[in-house]
């Protein structure tokens, strides 16, 4: 059995110095074990949920030839409308089903010029009224409670609260932000593949937004089963992703995890967000994480190369025009 932990970082948010001794506490204890937890008591006020929410049902309700028109592929900074089975995040298993959602995504805009930068594709404005509002709301709304979590982390290993915002609040940081709507699920579906293939997170943390259907579940490693991740309205599931398990030299850990969409008539709606931070850092395991004596176990990497190379393997054919710009 696995129970991931709830934190609630209420205490943190205002200052108290007991309740941050103790979500730090309590950060580095999930970190260290299931490498995920679930967010309470955080700073993304609910109309902001519920507006988002709402907005992203009317998107994903949109005709198919209307979403298409805002297709990722046609995007030259990757960003917008990904039809279902256009990603499949089990990238190396050759025998897995593409994942079984369509996604919208947003990052910061930004000029053209840098990998992943430029602006955004929205829907017209009279299509889906208020869409782009909510949308940017919630991106910022999440992008700061991010950048909390990040020195909550910091906190957890015992280094200065800053040392990680350089990377999670960089200006020109590629922070991604996806909707995901899943189909209902009939009953004839079972024993096949739905949802989202088994696999990691690439960047540092992710925070999901999930509404109560359920369905996401993540891997124990020692016996290669499974367990759910139930939803709590609200809340966010913090998860670590590879770049920061690099980070810590394995001391944070980046679980796999997938989505077997339930049984249910009812759509399922996430959504991700991922603070892949600064693309021009170079990440290398930090001295305190290595013990003494050992060597660290990963060479440095610059975050840039990595993100690239995890976007044309999840993405395949579709990723092919995912490019690093001169
Ligand atoms: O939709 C979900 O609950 C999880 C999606 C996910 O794991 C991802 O986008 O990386
Ligand atoms: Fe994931």
């Amino acid at each position: 059995m696995v129970t991931i932990p709830v934190i609630n970082v209420s205490g943190y948010l205002v200052g108290d110095p007991k309740a941050t001794a103790a979500c730090a506490a309590a950060l580095r204890d999930a970190c260290e074990n299931q490498g995920f937890l679930q967010v309470v008591g955080h700073s993304v006020p609910e109309i902001t949920q519920k507006n988002f929410l709402y907005a992203i049902t009317r998107f994903f309700a949109l005709l198919q030839d209307e979403k298409e028109t805002l297709s990722q592929d046609n995007s030259p900074c990757h960003r917008g409308y990904e039809r279902i089975g256009g990603q499949k995040l089990d990238e190396l298993n050759a025998d897995a089903t593409p994942d079984q959602k369509e996604g919208f995504s947003i990052r910061p805009e930004r000029p053209l010029g840098k990998f992943l930068a430029g602006p955004n594709q929205w829907p017209d404005e009279n299509r889906v009224p208020g869409f782009k509002e909510a949308y940017m709301e919630y991106f910022w709304a999440v992008h700061s409670l991010s950048k909390a979590i990040f020195q909550l982390m910091a906190l957890s290993l015992g280094l200065d609260r800053t040392c990680f915002d350089a990377f999670a609040a960089d200006p020109d940081g590629i922070c991604l932000c996806r909707a995901h709507h899943y189909n209902p699920t009939p009953k004839d579906a079972a024993g096949r593949t739905r949802g989202v293939g088994a696999h990691t997170d690439f960047g540092a943390i992710t925070l999901l937004l999930q509404d109560t259907i359920g369905g996401l579940e993540v891997l124990r490693k020692p016996t290669g089963t499974w367990h759910p991740v139930p939803p709590i309205e609200g809340a966010y599931v913090c998860n670590i992703g590879d770049l920061m398990q690099r980070w810590t030299n394995d001391r944070y850990r980046s679980t796999m995890h997938r989505v077997i969409s339930p049984l249910s008539q009812t759509d399922r709606y996430s959504c991700a967000f991922f603070n892949d931070g600064a693309l021009d850092m170079i990440i290398e395991p930090l001295p305190t994480c290595i013990p003494e004596g050992e060597s660290p176990a990963y060479e440095p990497l610059k975050v840039e190369t990595h993100i690239l190379q995890r976007y044309q393997q999840s993405y395949g054919a579709g990723g092919t025009h995912i490019k690093r710009k001169a």
